[in-house]
C-alpha cells in the first residue's frame, strides 16, 4: 500500500465550562496516493476539525498526523503548510489585490516553486480549469463564485501539494459548477497521484470521491 498520509491514534477534546467534549477519538487511518476521499457526517460532528488537525493549523490533543514518515508537528506546522501541503476553503481565501494569476504565482513564490515562467504556468493551469486568459487578468472580485473557487484549486495545483485538503468546496456552488470542481479533484488524484480529501455535505459529491468516510462518534470509518 502507497501510504504517504496517515492518523495516529488522533483525538481532540475542549473543554465546555469544566467539562470534556470528545470530538475526535482515536482516530487511524492511512490515505494513499491517487485516490479521493470525501469525510461526511453531520453538523457538528468534527469534520473541520480534522480537516484543521490534518492541515497542521491546529495541534491535536493526542495522536499526530504522520506526512512522508514524518510527524507533522515535529516537521514543523509552517514547513508542512507551506511546502506539503494545501487548502481550500470554501471562502476561497484570495488576495482581493491580485488577479487570479497572480494570486496563483504568488502562491508559487511561497512555496518556492523552481519554475522559469510563473507567469506562464500560472496560465496554463487556470486554463485547463477553464478560466482563460481575460478572466484570469480580470479584478479577482469580479469573477463568479466558480470562478474564484477554480481559481483556488488553480492555486493548489500549482503548489505541487502531494495532498490537497478541501472544506465545503461547492458548498456556494451551483450544482453544475460543483460537478466540475469535483470532476477537476478526481482527475487531479487520478492522473496527477495526489491525494484529495474533500468535506463535503454533498453525497452525489461524496459518492463519486473513490473513499467515503464518515465521523461517528467521533471514530472515522469507512461507508
Ligand atoms: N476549541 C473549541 N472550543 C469550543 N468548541 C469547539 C472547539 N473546537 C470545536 N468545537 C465544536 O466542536 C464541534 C465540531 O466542530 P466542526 O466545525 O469540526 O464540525 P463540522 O462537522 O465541520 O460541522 P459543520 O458541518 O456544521 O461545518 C462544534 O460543535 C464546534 O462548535
Amino acid at each position: 500500500m502507497d501510504a504517504l498520509f496517515q492518523l495516529h491514534h488522533l483525538s481532540y477534546h475542549y473543554q465546555d465550562g469544566g467539562l470534556r467534549v470528545d470530538i475526535l477519538k482515536d482516530c487511524e487511518y492511512s490515505f494513499e496516493k491517487g485516490k479521493t476521499y470525501a469525510i461526511i457526517g453531520p453538523s457538528g460532528c468534527g469534520k473541520t476539525t480534522l480537516l484543521s488537525l490534518m492541515g497542521g493549523l491546529e495541534a491535536p490533543c493526542d495522536g499526530y498526523v504522520e506526512y512522508d514518515g514524518e510527524n507533522i508537528e515535529k516537521k514543523g506546522f509552517n514547513n508542512y503548510r507551506r511546502y506539503d501541503i494545501a487548502l481550500i476553503f470554501q471562502s476561497y481565501n484570495l488576495i482581493n489585490y491580485m488577479n487570479a494569476y497572480q494570486n496563483i504565482v504568488c502562491a508559487m513564490d511561497i512555496a518556492h516553486i523552481k519554475e522559469p515562467n510563473k507567469k506562464e504556468r500560472a496560465l496554463k493551469i487556470l486554463g485547463r480549469l477553464g478560466i482563460h486568459e481575460q478572466e484570469a487578468k480580470r479584478d479577482i472580485r469580479k469573477l463568479s463564485g466558480g470562478q474564484q473557487q477554480r481559481v483556488a484549486i488553480a492555486r493548489a495545483i500549482a503548489k505541487n501539494a502531494q495532498v490537497i485538503l478541501a472544506d465545503e468546496p461547492t458548498g456556494n456552488l451551483d450544482y453544475a459548477t460543483g460537478q466540475t470542481i469535483i470532476q477537476n479533484f478526481i482527475e487531479l488524484a487520478h492522473q496527477d497521484q495526489r491525494i484529495v480529501i474533500v468535506v463535503t455535505h454533498d453525497q452525489g459529491f461524496a459518492r463519486q470521491m473513490d473513499v467515503c468516510l464518515k465521523i461517528e462518534d467521533g471514530k472515522l470509518v469507512e461507508v
